[in-house]
């Protein structure tokens, strides 16, 4: 093909080119594909408009629903990565919470799933989360509504993190319209009555769960799943379960180990050493915190101190919690409702001033720093009887801990100012005294006495350490000790009895007797705890009404002393005839059939002359055939009830014709009828002797003497008719009365009012 050739091809394509675009049969069939394609989109608009909202989630649902099989948790990187609805991702979102942690990604897929999912992850790893996730999707899949009541039910340890889950179920469920509740105690109990039946997700503490089952009628719970416990073939989630260590790696633990009496020295020093800090000091009990709480406060320490235990009140609880929250830096003295579960953020230490119960309680205590990727540093504080078994005991749990030394010359001693604001305040000095009682207490109550031992403890010096003068009584550590004793004794009988036996054998068979064993060093040891703690409770006479009030109550109100077991034995189980209580000698008077409040005077020649309560005698002479069946038959109710009848009404008459005035022996019946009247009322009225019945009645709403009309009908009419049930006599009578003189009945006046209760019981 020549150049020409070509030139002419190109010129006729580029025609046709022209031509094809302007040509409107290919135009409109352009535009007429176009036009389908949208009038089929805007019908699919307007059929998906016309439907009802719950069909169009319906529809969403089961599209997510869809993908469940699906879910790929491995790979899972954001949230929106798991089918989870938009109104979920939207709240995660808005909380800043993007990207799963290991524990989120590890079960939300399961949960999803619906399978039952146990998890475990170290403290602050974001397990809140990895359970409100799939609550909220739960109840969305199954469009749950109001009027649908209760469909989750969260049960929570302790208050504050009941609290605590809600607030993280209020940020991320926020678009989300079921409602939910917070149900702990020390709130309304009423209020929650009134809504709870319309509360879709429950947040609780189990006390008061049971309270609402008990008392609400409204509130209805899935309780017998809830008794179950178990889970169904569950998903069993251990995200560190191949860790090195049980704690965050981002956590720094270390402890020291001083004497008790040096503990409140190294806790000032470490307040004073760390003022810009967040930090949370552990204790054991209540009253050590409110004692220290306030003693730390009058030593100023340059940084706010707060307090935290379980005897506050809930609202006090729940401000004191916002407020560690938002400071800076400032140090929480609490017990251990702070240590499971909340989220304090951006705490830098926790410091254990009391040793933890076990190893369990030592993590979630440290747990409360070194959160969700931060750092954080704790600090145990051992005694040196503690230590060993502590220590061997975190090393179990795969903690990792160093000690370390508390340098003396940084130690700051607060003795002497801590006196001296007791010989200041007499109610501080109770609360040191309940203090120094409660921790001993605590120590003494714990189980594993590998680690806490209480005779070890110099407790002369921990109560000088606490700025007390002396060290208070401690009943039960008597008791613990006398008990100690005795069992010491018991086992040296066995032995020497074992020993006796020994020898008479040994001599039987000729050999040389056995010597004496050496006393061990374990037994050199505990004579000396008994010496600090006898020299402590000899000291001071002052017992503490704390504990008398709670080993009297434990006896008194069940009665039980001999029966109770497990626990308590340690304190009731003291040998019988050695313990001398007010209820053992009130039960031995009981079985020698004493009569309490009876007295009896005797003349000289030992005659009964005068007896309380009187003793009727009998009026009624009982017939012989009557006695005669009672002896071989036991006694006849009906026949005894009669002859009591009988006798009260002889013992009456002899009574009144005794004290009736000779003068009015002859009057007519009617006369005598109104005499009897008289004389009743009379009794209780003891002529110029003040007559109490005169008085206003403290108990019922007064008169005002001046004006009556302001009174109102109500009052007045109630008043009345307390006036005419009143026991005092008619104005008629008393004035009639007056005029008389008072019958001497011979009797004191409590056995006048006795005797006139008698007569108008038989009449
Ligand atoms: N996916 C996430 N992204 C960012 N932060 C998160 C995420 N999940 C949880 N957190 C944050 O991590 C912190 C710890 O979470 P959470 O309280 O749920 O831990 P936890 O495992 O329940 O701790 P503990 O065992 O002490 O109860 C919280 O401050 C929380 O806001």
């Amino acid at each position: 093909m020549g150049k020409e050739d070509v030139r002419s091809t190109l010129e006729k394509v580029s025609v046709l080119k022209v031509r094809h675009a302007d040509d409107p049969l290919i135009n409109f069939e352009k535009w007429k594909k176009k036009y389908q394609k949208t009038k089929i989109r805007v019908k699919k608009e307007r059929a998906r408009a016309k439907k009802p909202d719950w069909q169009v989630e319906r529809e969403q649902i089961d599209a997510l629903v869809s993908r469940y099989d699906h879910i790929n948790a491995r790979d899972a990187v954001k949230f929106s990565d798991f089918p989870i609805s938009r109104k979920t991702l939207r709240g995660l979102m808005e909380a800043q919470y993007r990207q799963p942690t290991e524990i989120q990604r590890q079960t939300i897929g399961f949960a999803l799933q619906g399978k039952d999912v146990l998890g475990a992850a170290k403290t602050g790893s974001g397990k809140t989360l990895a359970f409100l996730v799939p609550v909220l999707e739960s109840l969305y899949r199954h469009q749950w509504t109001a009027v649908d009541g209760l469909g989750a039910l969260i049960i929570s340890p302790t208050r504050e993190l009941a609290y605590q889950t809600f607030e993280v179920l209020r940020k991320v469920g926020k678009n989300h319209e079921f409602s939910a509740g917070l149900v702990i105690g020390g709130k309304d109990l009423k209020t929650e009555a009134e809504r709870i039946h319309r509360t879709n997700v429950v947040i609780c503490t189990p006390g008061r769960l049971l309270q609402h089952m008990d008392q609400t009628a409204a509130f209805h719970v899935p309780v017998k799943d809830l008794a179950r416990l178990s889970l169904k073939d569950p998903e069993y989630v251990w995200v560190h379960e191949g860790a090195m260590f049980s704690t965050p790696a981002t956590l720094e633990q270390n402890f020291v180990v001083c004497e008790l009496h040096q503990k409140v020295d190294v806790l000032f020093s470490f307040v004073r050493s760390h003022l810009q800090k967040k930090v949370i000091v552990f204790f054991a009990c209540c009253k050590e915190v409110q004692y220290l709480f306030r003693a730390f406060c009058r030593l100023r320490p340059g940084t706010p101190i707060l307090a935290l235990h379980g005897k506050q009140q809930q609202m006090k609880r729940m401000e004191v919690y916002k407020d560690f929250v938002g400071k800076k830096s400032a140090v929480l003295f609490a017990t251990d409702i702070a240590a499971r579960g909340l989220d304090f953020p951006a705490v830098n230490w926790v410091l254990q001033f009391d040793c933890p119960e076990d190893a369990d309680t030592y993590i979630h205590r440290v747990g409360r720093t070194a959160r969700y990727k931060e750092g954080g540093e704790a600090l145990l504080v051992l005694l040196p009887s503690e230590e060993e078994g502590m220590v061997a005991q975190l090393k179990d749990k795969k903690v990792p801990i160093n000690k370390i030394q508390v340098n003396p010359d940084k130690l700051q001693h607060v003795q002497l100012k801590l006196e001296a604001f007791l010989a200041q305040e007499m109610e501080q000095k109770e609360r040191a005294q309940r203090c120094f009682v409660s921790y001993l207490r605590s120590v003494h109550l714990m189980k594993n006495k590998n680690v806490f031992d209480v005779f070890q403890l110099k407790i002369h010096e921990y109560a000088l350490s606490l700025g007390l003068a002396v060290a208070p009584r401690v009943r039960f550590l008597n008791k613990a000790q006398e008990q100690k004793k005795n069992q010491k004794g018991l086992s040296e009988r066995e032995q020497s009895e074992d020993t006796e036996l020994r020898q008479f054998k040994a001599k039987l068979r000729g050999e040389a007797p056995a010597t004496e064993p050496e006393p061990t060093e374990q037994d050199e040891e505990e004579s000396t705890a008994a010496l600090f703690l006898g020299a402590a409770c000899n000291d001071d006479d002052d017992d503490l009404r704390e504990v008398d009030l709670l080993t009297v109550k434990r006896r008194d109100v069940f009665s039980l002393a001999e029966d109770l077991g497990g626990e308590d034995d340690e304190f009731l189980d003291m040998p019988k005839g050695k313990k001398v209580t007010t209820l053992s000698e009130a039960k031995k008077i009981l079985k020698r059939k004493f009569q309490v409040n009876t007295k009896i005077t005797f003349s000289e020649e030992g005659e009964t002359v005068q007896q309380w309560p009187i003793v009727q005698r009998s009026a009624a002479q009982q017939s012989a055939n009557e006695e005669l069946e009672e002896e071989f038959s036991g006694i006849n109710v009906d026949k005894a009830r009669e002859r009591l009848k009988r006798e009260d009404q002889e013992f009456d008459k002899q009574e009144y014709n005794r004290e009736r005035p000779a003068s009015a022996q002859d009057k007519s019946d009617d006369e005598e009828e109104e005499e009897e009247e008289e004389t009743v009322a009379y009794l209780d009225y003891s002529g110029d002797e003040f007559d109490p019945s005169t008085l206003p009645d403290p108990d019922k709403p007064q008169k005002p003497n001046t004006d009556t009309s302001s009174i109102t009908l109500e009052v007045s009419g109630g008043e009345s008719s307390c006036e005419d049930n009143d026991m005092s006599p008619p104005a008629s009578k008393r004035k009639r009365a007056a005029h008389r003189q008072p019958l001497d009945t011979g009797l004191s006046l409590a056995e006048d009012e006795e005797l006139v209760l008698r007569l108008l019981g038989s009449s």
